[in-house]
């Protein structure tokens, strides 16, 4: 079967790769298989180069393990296929949805209305999000807005940190509103796309219809308003959409990697209107959840995934759901690559790489939930700026740990504390070093958590 190969080549490939990578170098290949030869067709030779270099070796081995005979031979080269529509690469799709920007069509500022009408993603709703003790409040808040909207809390302000499932929520909020009204205008935005949009509409000239366009609308959903930060003009424009909406008892949700009173770079009275509603937090899931959720991925795509490999799972990939999608992603595409059923030992080896790579990698988001959980405080806590001991020191604790075990810089690391400045990491490193020489409790938490984190 003509593309069949290359399509199984592509579907693990997707799983192993990073998105980004994978969309930019491999999906524009082009294959052409005749039974002996798989030839790969690159759109220039930027492309051969980089496959060549980076995974043209993992290709051929794929090749070779889907187990043909004879064993095509793999050719890479610049060129292009004619158009014949029965060849088209069919790439597979992934069991979660691709990230924020991917469900941005481009369109001219002109169509914003109906285009940001249809930018929610359907896969993201109440149904399939698993509730735990890390988001039920966030589910709760979402919920009654969904119920309710422009009138239970607005604005509905939804922050922690990555992969967490902020955008899962309030796409949920999303759908359910358009489930129970199909002509309410709800739109999704990230607050990157909101910029971009602006700035393309005050070069063409069409910000009236910029303005219009987002303020006719029921609910507007806008993701990681951080990014907001330092565009004086994007705020000034969000915030007048924010008031009219507000006045028009429209409904508005953001989410924020961290607590909007945190945000350095965002005018004052934005902070104080992202507080109007209701803010909460969401954060990392407890073991329970984090197996609910596998379970739930799982059955969501008719995967039988015994309650053993979910947990193992589950415990091994603590940092977000989003990473936790991903292995076991990595898992079931092994399994149908293979054929072979997932058992304990299958998801061993199918995650050895990643557990290998994630045993030598300390990463902050661990060291810090790692820190919170140690000293019974919240994440959220460590990355704001309440200043009093019984967070600064766990947050210096969890400072100078990443320091010690990563190779993340002190700029680095500040602006994963919540955006602080460098020198603060350095002061961090500094106080505790000296603790542990001079106080034996300080000593003894550092170890035990060194011991928790680097074996
Ligand atoms: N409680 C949950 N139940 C089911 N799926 C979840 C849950 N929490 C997160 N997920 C899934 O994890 C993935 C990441 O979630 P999401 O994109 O919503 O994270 P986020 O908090 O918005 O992260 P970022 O700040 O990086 O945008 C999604 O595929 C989402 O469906």
């Amino acid at each position: 079967m003509q593309g069949s190969l290359w399509r199984r080549c592509l579907a693990q490939l997707e799983v192993e790769l990073p998105e980004q990578q994978f969309n930019t170098w491999i999906r524009p290949l082009q294959a052409v298989e005749d039974g002996r030869t798989l030839r790969l067709l690159a759109p220039n030779r930027f492309v051969v180069d980089w496959v060549n270099e980076n995974v043209a070796g993992r290709i051929t081995e794929l090749v070779d393990a889907v187990g043909e005979e004879p064993t095509p031979a793999v050719v890479l080269e610049v060129g292009s296929r004619p158009a014949a529509p029965a060849m088209t690469i069919n790439t597979h799709q992934p069991v979660a949805a691709t990230r924020a920007p991917a469900y941005i069509a481009p369109a001219p500022v002109r169509d914003i209305p109906t285009v940001l009408g249809s930018r929610l993603n359907p896969d993201f709703t109440f149904t399939n999000f698993v509730e735990g003790k890390s988001n039920q409040l966030g589910r709760a808040a979402a919920f009654q807005v969904a119920e309710n909207p422009g009138r239970a809390y607005n604005p509905l302000f939804i922050y922690g940190g990555v992969g967490l499932g902020k955008t899962h929520l309030m796409h949920a909020v999303g759908n359910m509103i358009r489930a129970r009204n199909e002509h309410a205008r709800v739109a999704y935005v990230h607050s990157e796309r909101f910029v971009g949009d602006m700035v393309k509409a005050l070069q063409h000239n069409t910000i009236n219809d910029f303005k219009t366009a987002y303020r006719s609308l029921d609910a507007l959903l806008i993701d990681d308003i951080q990014f907001f930060a330092g565009k004086d003009r994007s705020q000034e424009e969000f915030f007048h959409t924010f008031n009219a909406l507000f006045e028009g008892q429209q409904q508005i949700i953001m989410t924020c990697d961290r607590y909007p009173k945190e945000l350095d770079g965002l005018e004052e009275r934005l902070k104080s209107r992202f507080g109007w509603g209701l803010t909460v937090a969401i954060e990392p899931p407890e073991l329970e959840t984090c197996v609910a959720i596998l379970m739930s991925k799982a059955a969501q795509t008719r995967v039988d995934l015994p309650d053993e490999v979910a947990f193992f799972i589950a415990k091994r990939i603590r940092s977000n759901v989003r990473e936790l999608e991903g292995a076991l992603r990595r898992v079931v595409a092994n399994s149908q690559f293979t054929g072979r059923a997932i058992t304990m030992e299958f998801a061993k080896e199918s995650l050895r790489d990643l557990l290998a790579s994630q045993d030598r990698m300390v990463t902050i988001e661990n060291i810090q939930k790692t820190v919170a959980e140690y000293f019974k405080i919240r994440v959220a806590d460590l990355l704001s700026k309440r200043r009093s001991r019984s967070i600064a020191r766990p947050r210096q604790v969890a400072m100078a740990l990443a320091k010690e075990l990563t190779s993340h810089s002190l700029p680095e690391i500040g602006d994963a504390f919540g955006g602080r400045d460098h020198t603060t990491v350095l002061h961090a490193c500094r106080v505790i070093k000296e603790l542990r020489e001079s106080n034996t409790r300080t000593s003894e938490d550092y170890s035990n958590l060194l011991r928790t984190l680097a074996g």
